[in-house]
């Protein structure tokens, strides 16, 4: 079954065309996707995991160490990790604040080939962060992999000016088909979305 498919099944695909969800870059949008719940079902999980490492594998020549972007990222960076057999590390929003004060949990060691991995993209941001947070430490950013992408304008371009190599399994597009052929939206809902996420 496809990802878009599964997502769907396991309701991570949430509508409020009256209230709006509020995102991480203060957005406020009528459509929310909850990949934090594909934790919870092992053959979704599997489903994405393998997606992952095919894409990475078809991508990327030599990888060195995945680094999750904290937190939705997390799992999925620690699956392919343990897959793929590699060193792990995750990357905070931000340093720590106490303790060590890491922003960069795990060790890097520069010089090594990072792949980040983050569970969406809506502007780039949060991705793009964890992403230089990684060049800092004196690591070659490869690229980073992500479940879903709105593909937003501003994603494209913040990619585009970041330099980074950027990949999602699924695209809002792909997502508003499935729903289409699905039922579960009509014609005018779908152009209504795709108009709405053009605009941003
Ligand atoms: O591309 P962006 O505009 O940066 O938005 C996407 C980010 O927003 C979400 O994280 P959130 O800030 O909700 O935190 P979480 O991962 O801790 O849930 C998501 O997991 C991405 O990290
Ligand atoms: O941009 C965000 O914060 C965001 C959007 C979305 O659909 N899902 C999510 O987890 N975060």
């Amino acid at each position: 079954m496809s990802i878009a498919k599964q997502l769907i099944n396991i309701g991570a695909l949430k509508l409020d065309t009256e209230q709006h969800f509020t995102w991480t870059s203060g957005i406020k949008s009528p459509i929310y996707c909850d990949n934090r719940l594909i934790i919870s079902y092992p053959e979704v999980r599997e489903e994405v995991i393998q997606a992952m490492i095919q894409e990475i594998q078809t991508k990327f020549d030599q990888v060195d160490v995945i680094a999750g972007c904290a937190t939705a990222g997390i799992p999925h960076a620690a699956w392919v990790a343990d897959r793929l057999n590699l060193p792990m590390v995750y990357v905070r929003d931000k340093a720590k604040g106490h303790g060590l004060n890491n922003q960069i949990e795990g060790q890097i060691k520069p010089n090594e080939r990072v792949l980040v991995i983050e569970d969406l993209i809506s502007t780039g941001g949060s991705s793009i962060k964890a992403a230089d947070a990684v060049a800092e430490s004196g690591c070659q950013v490869l690229g980073i992999v992500s479940i879903f992408s709105y593909n937003l304008k501003k994603s494209i371009d913040n990619m585009k000016d970041s330099g980074y190599q950027s990949y999602s399994l699924l695209t809002f597009d792909q997502l508003l088909d499935e729903l289409k052929e699905s039922g579960q939206f009509d014609d005018q809902q779908v152009l209504n979305l795709l108009e709405w996420r053009d605009e941003l």
